[in-house]
């Protein structure tokens, strides 16, 4: 993703807990207004370090607070000497409040307000300040249109604190939203800044703190936190005296007929992940192609669920699903997975045969569900869980008891307690087939290696997200096995 670099807060918040902050600030005795000042003039640098030489700008303006820093953004840039006008969405006479001073504060500096119209040019940088964190519900008209029009103007956008039309809350487009270059976020991180569609809508995104109380700050409820290299549970340093039998034993249950790929993938991707022991258990057919690719890895051939358990009874770990497959042989061979106390990561058709109702999921798993699974699991469509990610990974979580990893873009982990992190990293070139056993055999090699099912999944998904970057960045095709090299070289240097 073009944003988010590690400098950002790791605090993700809602619209309602952005506005209680703001509130909180306000009343620990820094004005409204002061904060609105203070929030234009984080938008005047950024303008100008973006865009240092344009000379011009066209300010859209709603009728709340975010207009408000729009309209101190043209005085600004009024005082500086640049060309600038402000286009006033609906009528500027019924600005209330901070608001309404921004706007006298525009006209006192010269600059002229004229009302939106079709024919109005966008001259200029244009400074997006007509929707922030106080829409509600789909773009109504007159904005929907001044948003398409802007959008196909072409003009550069700076967007103030969020694209208009895109929810703080979830980064869904509320019917239509402004494609911004630049956003500036201000006092605390929107969730919908970084999830949903959101990506695709902000641009770089900046951010500005508008000095708040950093106690204050701290006391505030989040509903997320970025993944972060610093925010990890990273493994334990490994003692010299270490052997295999302490690293754990990855036990990869899968690979269907026709499907072997999945599951060497995920066998491949524990070993690589520093698993102590990783076995195979998969179709006889498949057997002497996993030897010579993967001689590390304990083949074996499985044909019924006795075979399974006798086998499964030395592991530690079980990743089980990837090619498994939804027939007679993968449906015995998860009654099995069922059933064994141990820390297990459930993925693919693992997943399809939960929703199926073949078995039950066993505790301590980390589950993996992209977007289409999450939805059979959760009973409702695609698009549902797509409108609002963190909703469906949190409810997921909760419903199944478990660890969910929501993947796509802005991967989400949750927990049953609520415990919800975000991933920002990764690159459009990890759309592709296997990335998700690499990452289901990731999660397995760290749980054997002892970290919690919320701490393996967290890790495992920025590991996983930053490889795919570094790998995607040298600009060649990525293939899920790439991944494996770059994840170890990325642990390497971590704990090296
Ligand atoms: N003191 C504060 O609270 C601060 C707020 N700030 C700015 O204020 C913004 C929040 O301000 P507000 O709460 O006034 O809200 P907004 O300015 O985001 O939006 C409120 C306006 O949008 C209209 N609206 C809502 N839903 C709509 C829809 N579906 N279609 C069309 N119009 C719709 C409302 O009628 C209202 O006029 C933040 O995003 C930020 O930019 C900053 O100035 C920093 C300080
Ligand atoms: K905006």
């Amino acid at each position: 993703m073009p944003h988010s670099p590690d400098n950002l807060p790791l605090a993700l918040y809602n619209a309602d807990q952005v506005r209680a902050l703001d509130a909180r600030l306000i009343a620990a005795g820094t004005p409204g207004f002061e904060l609105m000042g203070r929030a234009a003039h984080a938008v005047w640098r950024a303008l100008r370090r973006r865009w240092p030489d344009t000379g011009v700008v066209t300010v859209l303006a709603g009728r709340g607070n975010n207009a408000g820093d729009g309209y101190l953004v043209a005085a600004l840039a009024s005082r500086a000497g640049w060309q600038v006008k402000v286009l006033a969405v609906g009528d500027s006479a019924q600005l209330r409040g901070d608001a309404a001073r921004a706007r006298d504060e525009a006209q006192g500096a010269g600059v002229p307000i004229q009302a939106w119209s079709e024919c109005a040019p966008l001259e200029g940088v244009v400074v997006d300040a007509l929707l922030g964190t106080g829409l509600r519900g789909a773009v109504r008209e007159p904005y929907a249109q001044v948003i398409r029009l802007l959008n196909a103007s072409g003009a550069p956008v700076l967007a103030v604190d969020i694209p208009s039309g895109l929810c703080a809350d979830s980064g869904r487009v509320l019917g239509v939203a402004v494609r911004a270059q630049l956003t500036l976020t201000l006092i605390g991180l929107k969730i919908g800044l970084f999830t949903g569609a959101a990506p695709d809508w902000v641009g770089e995104l900046q951010f500005a703190d508008l000095q708040a109380d950093r106690q204050l700050v701290a006391e505030q409820d989040f509903i997320a936190r970025r993944l972060a290299a610093g925010s990890l549970a990273w493994l334990p340093r490994r003692p010299c005296t270490v052997h295999k039998g302490q690293l754990g034993h990855v036990l990869v249950v899968g690979g269907e007929r026709g499907m072997a790929g999945a599951a060497l993938l995920a066998a491949q991707s524990a070993l690589r992940g520093g698993a102590g022991l990783v076995s195979l258990a998969t179709r006889g057919e498949h057997l002497a192609a996993a030897q010579a690719r993967l001689p590390e890895v304990m083949g074996t051939a499985v044909a019924s669920a006795n075979q399974l358990l006798a086998l499964g009874k030395a592991a530690s770990v079980w990743v089980v699903g990837p090619g498994l497959g939804q027939g007679a042989w993968g449906r015995s061979l998860l009654s099995v997975a069922a059933i064994m106390p141990v820390p297990q990561v459930w993925d693919a058709d693992a997943l399809n045969l939960l929703v199926a109702g073949a078995v039950s999921l066993p505790a301590g798993c980390v589950i993996t569900p992209h977007p289409g699974e999450a939805a059979r699991l959760l009973g409702v469509g695609t698009a549902e869980v797509q409108a609002d990610r963190p909703a469906a990974a949190l409810e997921l979580a909760r419903r199944y008891r478990t660890v969910c990893v929501l993947k796509g873009a802005g991967t989400l982990v949750a927990d049953p307690e609520g415990d919800l992190r975000l991933c920002d990293r990764g690159h459009p070139a990890m759309a592709g087939a296997g990335l998700g056993d690499v990452l289901a055999g990731l999660i397995g090699a760290l749980l054997g290696q002892g970290l919690a099912p919320m701490a393996a999944a967290s890790l495992a998904v920025w590991l996983h997200a930053r490889a795919g970057e570094v790998l995607a960045g040298q600009g060649y095709g990525l293939a899920a096995s790439d991944l494996c090299a770059a994840i170890r070289q990325l642990m390497q240097e971590q704990n090296g």
